[in-house]
């Protein structure tokens, strides 16, 4: 491998190197398998290992599991990924999602387990050898390049006919929108232009896979919103299989056919945007899925004759039929639970309504089309999100710091999950 830097500091990167591998020539698509893949950072060991250390003690802080082997940044993770779909790995940072991405690459060792890419266990198979293509968070572009050199190295590499490398970097320069710069030399470019340069680099292999590393993270949050709509376009004209790395649950949900929640080196869910989103596995998902966040009570689930109900701070509600039948078919008992109910899914009910609970507003927030009410029930922050049209029908156009309201729970989507465990007992 030659010796590569990234568009900033001139700093040398194996990743550059990676993204320009030679690959081989393309192949059909692939699907990739993950079967219960493992990776364990051994301890670091004497004072030269001072950055790896570091690393460790960031696992400390999270509830990775440490072994005497070293850090298990993943385990147990099992996932099989179809020819041409995307797919997002999303989790806070330090779950072990760039690790798992690292793996897929060749880029980092796997502990345990096997990878497949299309009919090959690729465990032991050089980076340059797998055929895909990685774009990262630091763009790795070559600063002596143009954007055409940059985009043209890997084709070169192959020995490529001159005429097809220029036909096949101006149709990704096309795809990309940045046919106007293809002279210029990475420094003259904005963060968002040398980021298409560095998706156009990957695209022009037209690898089997494309890993993503928060591609958008060193973005400014307007041109965030742009590239993640030109990844939405670009995934429609590449024809390719995509596994894309965030920890924000935005780009998770706008992105991927399916969604892959991490936690603590742990697969916590894996499912569409919008099974996740309705049917949170457990808590860590339901509060990490969903802005804003889902509120949390401690409640009580009941079991009476007319059916299963629940009781926060005194107020008792029933649940909605589909609730209680999956709960009966469970024979769930009754028991101490939280309940989960996302800010969108609370209604403002009557002063006079015995079943609402009381809570007092603290601030609003008006978002337009929205209103972001945090009101405080029982000394605890609740999100209730308004929409403004509702708010003004009901004369309602003034939540006042110090204002009573009443919030109605029951009749509305909520999820319950168990105390002890965490799990959503509707699953
Ligand atoms: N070389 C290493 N030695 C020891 N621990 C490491 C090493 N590299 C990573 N880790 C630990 O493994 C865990 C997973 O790291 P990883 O970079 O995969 O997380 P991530 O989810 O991608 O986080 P981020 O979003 O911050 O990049 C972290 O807790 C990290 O501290």
């Amino acid at each position: 491998m030659e010796t590569c830097y990234n568009a900033y500091g001139g700093v040398s990167v194996r990743e550059a190197c990676f993204a320009e591998a030679d690959a081989p020539e393309p192949k059909n698509m692939a699907n990739v398998i993950l079967k219960n893949i493992k990776k364990v950072y051994p301890h670091a060991g004497g004072a030269v290992k001072k950055k790896k250390r570091t690393k460790e003690e960031g696992a400390k802080k999270s509830n990775l599991q440490i072994t005497e082997q070293g850090v298990v940044a993943v385990q147990a993770f099992n996932l099989d990924i179809a020819d041409k779909e995307f797919i997002v790995l999303v989790g806070p940072s330090g779950c072990g999602k760039s690790t798992l991405l690292r793996m897929i690459a060749g880029l980092e060792e796997i502990t345990e387990g096997e990878l497949y890419i299309g009919d090959n266990m690729v465990n032991d198979v050089e980076p340059k050898n797998r055929d895909i293509a990685m774009v990262f968070q630091n763009y790795a572009l070559y600063p002596h390049m143009t954007v055409f050199e940059n985009m043209a190295f890997a084709l070169k590499l192959r020995k490529i006919p001159k005429d097809e490398i220029k036909r096949k970097v101006q149709e990704a320069a096309e795809i990309l929108d940045i046919t106007e710069y293809l002279d210029r030399k990475p420094k003259a470019l904005s963060g968002g232009q040398r980021q298409r340069v560095a998706i156009g680099r990957a695209i022009v292999r037209q690898p089997q896979v494309f890993l993503m590393d928060e591609p958008l993270s060193n973005l400014d949050a307007k041109l965030r919103n742009q590239m993640r709509a030109e990844i939405i376009k670009l995934r429609q004209k590449v024809d390719t299989t995509f596994i894309y790395v965030t920890h924000d649950q935005t780009e998770a949900m706008t992105l991927g056919d399916r969604i892959v929640v991490m936690n603590d080196g742990f697969i916590q869910q894996i499912g569409t945007p919008q099974e996740v989103f309705d049917h949170p596995a457990n808590i860590f998902v339901a509060g990490f899925i969903g802005s804003p966040q889902m509120n949390f009570f401690d409640a009580k689930l009941l079991r009476g004759g007319e059916g299963y109900s629940v009781s926060v701070n005194g107020v008792r509600f029933g649940l909605p039929e589909e609730k209680q039948a999956l709960l009966r078919t469970r024979d769930v008992p009754e028991q101490e639970i939280v309940l989960g109910i996302r800010p969108e899914h609370i209604t403002i009910g009557r002063e006079d309504d015995d079943a609402c609970v009381p809570a007092v507003v603290d601030l609003s927030e008006m978002m337009g089309t929205s209103i972001h009410l945090h009101a405080d029930v029982n000394g605890k922050d609740v999100v209730v999100v308004v929409p403004t049209a509702d708010a003004q029908d009901e004369g309602r156009s003034a939540f006042t710091h110090g204002m009573g309201i009443k919030m109605e729970f029951g009749g509305n989507v909520v999820h319950l999950f168990g105390r002890e465990d965490g799990k959503n007992l509707c699953l």
